[in-house]
């Protein structure tokens, strides 16, 4: 199976890293900046797992791939739209679309622009970014890519990537249930992302105070309440299961958005908190805390 990695940064550098380095052929579609750091430094993971590099194979517009079969969606969603005309040059060529983003928005924009039958539903939990040489470094043990398809899609076709993600040992999960595994990852994310950002600190420091702690069961409750009104089926317990999963986590603990917040990078902030708002009205259900989280980072969401 020949693989394309889009977005070859912390998500789509890491999981695609690894593919490469257990021997299957990847292709990392790059813009100029990506393509001088790799190109010079190679694809570098500083990992939990152990360190490893490739020499990755480097390409810049999608007329190199070659018989693309699968390709590993890993940009920002401020970055999907602007990448549909690859992502369709590459789905003429034959490729099926995996995204691992964060949300959920972009599912509509990728089915539409590319048909439900070439994008399959997946999300990755890992905690990497990229340092300022543009290295990767993963800061805990997590890794795990979920996925599966929105709609029939050949079960020889799923189950040889599911086998490929295993050879590249991460943790790899196929589901009929994608749609359910992308909400409640989205239920943890918005909260997390959320709550680390507004408080400029990672998990501990939310969890040791009691005000904070309140403010953040809230705000998983209103996400949980969205997504029973999109009637999708969550365990009823959700709430607490995510409470107990931060309240459990390391102190350290902290979101992409967090980081991305202490870079000054743009925030996913329209696609999460900013959809969960526009949901929340379409829905007719209050939401003071997601009001209250997406105004606090709306100054930063363009970055510096
Ligand atoms: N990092 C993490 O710990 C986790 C992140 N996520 C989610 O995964 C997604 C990706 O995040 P992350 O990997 O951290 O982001 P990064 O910013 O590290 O990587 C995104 C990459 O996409 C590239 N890119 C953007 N547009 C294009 C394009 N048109 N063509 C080619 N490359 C492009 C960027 O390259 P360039 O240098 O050219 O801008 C960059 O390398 C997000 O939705 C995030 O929320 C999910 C779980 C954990
Ligand atoms: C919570 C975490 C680390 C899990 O993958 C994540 O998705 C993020 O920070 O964006």
């Amino acid at each position: 199976m020949n693989i394309v990695v889009l977005g070859a940064g912390a998500v789509g550098g890491y999981f695609g890293g690894k593919i490469s380095a257990a021997g299957h052929p990847v292709q990392f579609l790059v813009r100029k900046r990506r393509y001088e750091q790799l190109k010079n430094r190679g694809l570098k993971v500083e990992s939990v797992h152990g360190d490893f590099s490739i020499e990755p194979n480097l390409i810049i517009d999608p007329s190199e791939a070659e018989n693309p079969d699968l390709v590993i969606l890993g940009l920002k969603n401020y970055h999907i739209e602007g990448a549909i005309p690859q992502l369709k040059q590459l789905v003429e060529k034959g490729a099926k679309i995996l995204p691992l983003l964060n949300g959920i928005e972009h599912l509509d924009l990728l089915t539409e622009e590319l048909g439900q039958e070439n994008v399959l539903g997946g999300l990755c939990y890992i905690e990497s970014t990229l340092n300022t040489e543009g290295d990767i470094i993963q800061t805990s043990s997590m890794h795990d890519v979920i996925f599966g398809p929105l709609t029939s899609v050949d079960q020889a076709f799923l189950q040889e990537v599911e086998s490929i993600m295993k050879q590249a040992e991460f943790n790899v999960t196929l589901t009929d249930s994608i749609l359910e595994e992308i909400w409640k990852k989205f239920v943890f994310i918005t909260s997390f992302s959320g709550i680390t950002s507004a408080v400029r600190a990672p998990i501990g420091v939310v969890i040791q105070d009691q005000v904070a702690s309140e403010f953040l069961r809230d705000l998983i409750t209103e996400v949980y309440e969205i997504s029973k009104a999109r009637k999708i089926a969550l365990p009823e317990d959700t709430v607490e299961s995510v409470m107990q999963k931060l309240q459990g986590a390391s102190p350290k603990f902290t979101s992409s958005m967090h980081r991305d917040l202490q870079k000054g990078l743009p925030l996913e902030l329209d696609s999460l908190h900013g959809y969960l708002l526009k949901l929340g009205k379409q829905h007719q259900i209050e939401t003071p805390t997601l009001k209250a989280i997406y105004a606090l980072l709306h100054p930063f969401k363009e970055g510096e």
